[in-house]
């Protein structure tokens, strides 16, 4: 792993976005999939995971059986002929994703979504989607990791019911969603685009947020790597529904600099990070909207612990980075990892 190629990498997400764009905007890239499927398994490892916890999340509050499973788990759902199983490895080669493909293929829909065309995940597929991010010449998933979790709630859309997720990504109300047991889209095939949602123009917005933040970090990006410069490592803390960010940022701290670094969600903080706060000089990137923000940071505010507020206003916080389309959820899911990455890099580069 290179730490300047991991920076150009970050530096070319807004022209990878672009051209993503425009392939979802020439075509549906899931029109294959058949009607039958009654469940989503979506399987992976690292980031990849971590996106496709996020997308199964969606899926089930739009009333589709879906679940995100670790790719090394041994006890999972059997292989079926109702069963879509969407494997994402960036690489095609993670050993627990082939492993999990494996029990499936020729038993149950096999979609292979990866950046690597023509690798060993590919193989026997009934479907395979290119992730379209390009090389990632540092050896870091992130472009990748931006691209799948893209292309999954363009699947997510796709599978979804029309009276399913609307356009802003809100969760269907209660009792709207379809029965359990129904299929993805009842009374026929998946409908594209039924959440009515302009995937492209999410796109777009997300590479014009992306690009903001790129081009304006000259102000934010030494000071918000100081505040999160502690001797305990960093923190992450997102919503349920944008749990990714937090675990993705993590990871990057990790993978990067190879810094002490977890990821918790926003409700749960107050049951596990929080007991932290007293012996740790605790340091938090906070990913804001979550309902529970004002309990995590009324412990916050009482321990004396220093948090990074990314794309929202937060009382309490030691200070903020905002960007372009970040009060839009799904741009925001979409592009705020970038911060910590960005925070990782330049650790990384200091390093020498
Ligand atoms: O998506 P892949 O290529 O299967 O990789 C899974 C994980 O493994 C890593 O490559 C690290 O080993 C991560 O960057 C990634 O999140």
């Amino acid at each position: 792993m290179i730490p300047d190629l991991y920076l150009a990498d970050l530096e070319a997400k807004p022209a990878a976005l672009a051209g993503l764009a425009d392939a979802l905007a020439s075509a549906d890239p899931f029109s294959a999939i058949p009607s039958r499927i009654r469940r989503v398994l979506l399987l992976g490892m690292g980031s990849s995971r971590y996106a496709a916890r996020v997308a199964a999340l969606r899926l089930r509050s739009a009333g589709v059986d879906a679940v995100a499973e670790y790719a090394s788990a041994a006890a999972s759902y059997p292989p079926g002929p109702g069963t879509l199983v969407v494997a994402i490895s960036a690489t095609g080669g993670s050993r627990e994703t082939l492993d999990a493909v494996a029990r499936h293929r020729g038993r149950s829909f096999v979609l292979a979504l990866t950046n690597v065309p023509g690798s060993p995940v590919t193989e026997g597929a009934d479907l395979v989607v290119p992730m379209l991010a390009g090389e990632e010449r540092g050896g870091v998933s992130c472009r990748t990791f931006q691209h799948t979790l893209a292309l999954l709630l363009a699947l997510a859309d796709h599978l979804s019911p029309a009276d399913g997720l609307g356009p802003s990504g809100d969760p269907v109300a209660p009792g709207d969603s379809a029965a359990p047991g129904d299929s993805v889209a009842p009374g026929g095939p998946a409908v594209p685009g039924a959440s009515g949602r302009d995937m492209p123009g999410l796109l777009l917005r997300t590479a014009e947020a992306t690009a903001d933040l790129l081009d304006r970090r000259g102000e934010w990006l030494a000071p918000a790597a100081a505040l999160l410069d502690g001797p305990h490592g960093v923190y992450t803390i997102a919503p349920a529904e944008r749990l990714s960010s937090a675990e993705q940022s993590a990871l990057m701290f990790r993978e990067g600099p190879r810094r002490p670094a977890d990821a918790c969600e926003t409700g749960d903080w107050a049951h596990v990070d929080v007991y932290l706060t007293k012996t740790l000089d605790y340091r938090a990137v906070l990913y804001p909207g979550s309902r529970y923000d004002e309990q995590a940071m009324d412990w916050i505010r009482q321990r004396g612990s220093t948090v990074l507020a990314v794309g929202g206003e937060v009382p309490g916080v030691a200070d903020r980075v905002r960007y372009r389309h970040d009060d839009e959820p799904d741009v925001a899911l979409l592009t705020e990892t970038l911060v910590a990455e960005l925070v990782a890099a330049r650790w990384w580069l200091a390093q020498g």
